[in-house]
């Protein structure tokens, strides 16, 4: 069969291209439905990264968050027409002590190999996780976004020492919306203050204990740990106002991408003892953990479902052109691609 792959060929410019697939493999074949913009998928159409890393990525098919439906499984494990969300990571090894999202050989969609902008995705059985029929779809849309989210805590859970009496949350965007929702169901206890940018913004976050805008941070404010969801130049100033509000020991876990290199006040980093991570993509653990999380705590999908603000449909490159113009003006939330190409 020929496939049609969507592909981003220049900043601002997608073409389709035909790629010959055999459908006698053993890869499951997927109808992508509902697809999600990221931030990242952003960088590469407003030609916001280096020159030299378009040169080396570009054409490639933009985008990592989506949901589809089996259309073909040669091993007859998943049933046709089964919802399953996609994995973008693609790891070709297994390491006792790397997660596959850090192993540097695995592969990821959409940052240098072909993500989900196409006809029909063929992947791999381990790259699919069934859901469940209460999970709105729109939702699970972005379900890759929750699963990085999971990941950082999973990796916040083993690393940050037992008093988690306040964490703080640095972004008042999605990462930092979707962090503060499951640290709030995974750790009932704590209390979870926002530090946001924008008044508008920070009151979407309805189910958090306090929030502080960060030009108004009381001098008294601490916090036993933080998770930095700003990414940008932002990041910087989130970074610093941690360091000044954590009590010593505390960890902080870093979630944003910023594409130049940010200042950190090491020597305070070192006199306060700080345990500094960074956490990046995710794997089929998370993705499991995150389908498994919302199946039994069904009231923070509606939580979710708040940042589904833009639901564009695609019949064509136009229309996919559309929905990124349209994600790059939007105040808040996520916006959802239905693939209808
Ligand atoms: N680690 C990973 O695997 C992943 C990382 N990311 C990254 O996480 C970052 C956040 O993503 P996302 O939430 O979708 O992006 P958003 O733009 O939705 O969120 C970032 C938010 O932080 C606000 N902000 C800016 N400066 C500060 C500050 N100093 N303190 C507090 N808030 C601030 C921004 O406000 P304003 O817009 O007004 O500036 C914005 O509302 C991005 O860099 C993204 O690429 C995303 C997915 C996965
Ligand atoms: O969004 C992400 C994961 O969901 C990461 O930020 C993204 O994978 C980074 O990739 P790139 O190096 O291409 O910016
Ligand atoms: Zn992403």
């Amino acid at each position: 069969m020929i496939n049609q792959v969507y592909r981003l060929v220049y900043p601002g410019q997608f073409e389709v291209t035909y790629k010959p697939r055999t459908i006698n493999s053993d890869k499951v074949i997927i109808r992508p439905k509902f697809l999600s913009v990221c931030n990242a998928d952003q960088r590469y159409y407003q030609g916001k990264r280096d020159a030299s890393v378009l040169e080396k990525k570009l054409p490639m098919s933009l985008i990592h968050e989506g949901v589809g439906e089996v259309v073909y499984d040669p091993k007859e494990e998943f049933e046709v027409g089964q919802p399953v969300v996609m994995i973008p990571n693609l790891p070709i090894e297994q390491d006792d002590h790397m997660d596959e999202n850090y192993l540097r050989s695995s592969r990821f969609r959409s940052s240098g190999y072909d993500g989900f902008m196409q006809d029909y995705v063929f992947m791999r059985h381990d790259r699919l996780v069934p859901l469940f029929k209460e999970l709105d779809i729109h939702t699970a849309a972005f379900l890759e976004l929750v699963s990085v989210a999971m990941h950082g805590i999973t990796r916040f859970n083993f690393k940050s020492h037992d008093r988690k009496q306040t964490i703080g949350v640095w972004g008042d965007g999605n990462l930092g919306y979707i962090t503060s929702i499951l640290l709030k169901n995974k750790y009932p206890e704590s209390e979870v203050v926002l530090f946001g940018k924008t008044k508008r913004k920070i009151e979407y976050f309805t189910f958090i204990d306090k929030s502080y805008l960060i030009n108004n941070i009381p001098s008294d404010v601490e916090i036993d740990h933080a998770f930095e969801c700003v990414g940008g130049l932002g990041s910087e100033m989130a970074i610093e106002q941690i360091i000044d509000c954590i009590k010593p020991q505390g960890s902080i876990s870093l979630l944003g991408v910023s594409e130049d290199p940010v200042e950190i006040n090491t020597r305070m980093v070192l006199e306060k003892g700080i345990t500094l991570f960074g956490s990046s993509r995710s794997g089929r653990n998370d993705f499991v953990d995150t389908v498994d999380f919302l199946e039994q705590n069904k009231e923070v999908i509606s939580y979710l479902n708040h940042l589904v603000t833009k639901v564009v449909t695609i019949n064509n490159i136009d229309d996919i052109r559309h929905a990124f113009e349209e994600d790059q003006v939007s105040a808040w939330g996520k916006t959802v691609l239905e693939w209808k190409i």
